[in-house]
């Protein structure tokens, strides 16, 4: 299931992309590890989902190198390998929640007890004949969840996938993440605005206004930092708080330049 050991699985180097006259990614240098979860984290707006849409390949005017799975980005055969969750849900109202599974299953050309295994995953097996438009935000993010892991893919990009979950699914999902890098080999990463999902990641890279904060490739040889080496770093006692650091201190650099 897992590339050759030691290679990341996504590197990017010079990553610049302009939306509508925008610089909304900067030069980004990262690369991420494979079989770990990476935290990507930064406010809103920030350039979290423009990156993920770049590594996924659906997003318009990438320039730079950007490596996935050991291909550029966007390449054909790349499709299968990745399982990718948007942030609105992309599912059919109108089938049941089995139903979906069972037709982008038939798409992706994946057997049928996958459908079982993927509900089962989630944790909507007791929900599989209700129709999805009567689910709740929740459970239909973890349709498109268990959509994303029909075909078992070796990376897995989920854009805020514990939006509006209560903190008991919460600690869910991320037991199925951690159980999905551990058991599958499977590398996943995780874009969050919320700092506290920060201490549920392997690694972390922390981004503001289109540019990498912390765990680019010049802090660390490979590509993230752990929240406690960020901790660590900025003496802080939270990630929260070692994001806030990093920010005074770009702030106070950019200042010193002008
Ligand atoms: N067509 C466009 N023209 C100009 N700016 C744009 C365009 N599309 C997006 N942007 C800007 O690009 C930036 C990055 O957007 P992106 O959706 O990647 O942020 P994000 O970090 O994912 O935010 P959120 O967490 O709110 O989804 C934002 O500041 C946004 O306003």
């Amino acid at each position: 299931m897992m590339n050759k050991s030691g290679e990341p699985a996504i590197r990017a180097s010079g990553l610049v992309v302009v939306r509508g006259g925008r610089t909304v990614l900067d030069g980004l240098e990262f690369s991420i590890p494979q079989g770990q979860i990476t935290g990507l984290l930064g406010p809103s707006g920030c350039g979290k989902s423009t990156l993920i849409r770049s590594i996924v390949g659906t997003q318009a005017r990438v320039t730079g190198t950007l490596d996935v799975l050991g291909r550029p980005a966007g390449d054909r055969a790349l499709r299968p390998r990745i399982g990718y969750v948007a942030q609105a849900p992309s599912i059919y109202d109108d089938l049941t929640v089995r139903q979906n599974l069972a037709y982008f299953a038939a798409i992706l050309g994946t057997p049928r007890d996958t459908v079982d295994r993927a509900l089962a995953d989630v944790d909507l097996t007791s929900h599989a004949a209700a129709l999805a438009g009567n689910l709740s935000g929740g459970q239909r993010s973890r349709v498109s969840l268990a959509v994303a892991l029909l075909g078992e893919p070796e990376l897995l990009v989920l854009d805020e996938p514990t939006v509006g979950l209560d903190p008991v699914l919460r600690r869910d999902l991320w037991n199925l993440f951690h159980r999905l890098a551990a058991e599958r080999g499977a590398t996943l990463l995780i874009s969050s605005h919320v700092m506290d999902e920060a201490e549920r990641c392997h690694r972390l890279l922390l981004m503001r206004d289109g540019r990498i904060l912390a765990g680019g490739t010049s802090q660390t040889e490979f590509g993230g930092d752990t929240p406690e080496a960020l901790r660590t770093r900025t003496g802080s006692e939270t990630v929260e708080g070692a994001f806030l650091h990093l920010v005074d201190q770009a702030k106070s650099l950019e200042e010193a330049r002008r």
